[in-house]
């Protein structure tokens, strides 16, 4: 069996995680994990760690790191058989070591973002809540407006993505992403990608990894929305 392929992807909100991961996951035939989907299926599955990350995600918290270790870690143990990419974790320095004890990763991608260009885009997104798929109303609409393109069902808009919310969730993820990314410098599986537009970023990306993985054909493409 061909080597596994482990991957992370780091961005602040509206850096374009989900979308660039979605291209990945077609191009190269990696599984899209996103910790954020995961979270939201416990919750509407009224599972423990569900109930108990709505408190925190409520209060526009982040859930703590031993009930995202403990929700996360298990399931990408189990792939044994597909190669992922991981959006939305590790968040703090304490799941990057946690999850460093878990695997080795093979690269880390970070998205480096204007603060301008995230307020145009997250006051601009709108997300189907079921599947996580996510739109922009001028980059990538609906094809029907406020329905999603294979559901048909509505589309929302998260109340943190509006502008005043979106200085505190920088911040944060600035001051807790800085150890992180230090990290994975350090172990030289880094790759950082600045700019404001994601069609001009995708092509070096897609260098990177053409380099790294072979690609795939579109049959073989999954979104895992974790159980
Ligand atoms: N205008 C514009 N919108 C983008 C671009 N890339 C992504 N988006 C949109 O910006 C929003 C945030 O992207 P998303 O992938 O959800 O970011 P994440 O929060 O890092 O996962 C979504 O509505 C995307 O459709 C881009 O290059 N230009
Ligand atoms: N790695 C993580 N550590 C802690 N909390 C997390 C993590 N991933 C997701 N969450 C929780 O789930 C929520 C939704 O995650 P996500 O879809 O990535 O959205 P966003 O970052 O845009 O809020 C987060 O706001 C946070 O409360």
């Amino acid at each position: 069996m061909a080597k596994l392929f482990r991957a992370v992807i780091m961005g602040p909100p509206g850096s374009g995680k989900g979308t660039i991961s979605e291209r990945i996951a077609q191009r190269f035939g990696l599984t899209h994990l996103s910790s954020g989907d995961f979270v939201r299926e416990n919750i509407a599955a009224n599972t423990d760690a569900g109930v108990l990350a709505k408190t925190y995600i409520e209060r526009g918290l982040l859930v703590p790191d031993h009930v995202m270790t403990r929700l996360l870690l298990p399931r990408l143990e189990e792939m044994t058989r597909h190669s992922w990419l991981m959006d939305g974790f590790p968040r703090t320095l304490a799941q990057a070591k946690a999850l460093n004890s878990t695997c080795d990763l093979d690269l880390v991608i970070s998205l480096n973002i204007p603060y301008e260009t995230l307020k145009d885009r997250l006051s601009d997104r709108w997300i189907h809540p079921a599947s996580g798929r996510v739109y922009n109303m001028g980059f990538n609409p609906p094809r029907v407006q406020g329905r999603d393109d294979i559901s048909g069902e509505p589309l929302i808009h998260h109340d943190d993505d509006k502008p005043e919310a979106l200085v505190a969730r920088l911040r944060q993820y600035k001051d807790l992403a800085k150890p992180i990314i230090n990290l994975y410098k350090s172990k030289g599986i880094l790759h950082t990608f600045s700019g404001t537009d994601t069609d001009r970023i995708w092509p070096y990306i897609n260098s990177l990894l053409s380099t790294k993985i072979p690609s795939t054909s579109q049959t073989d493409t999954q979104r895992i929305p974790m159980p």
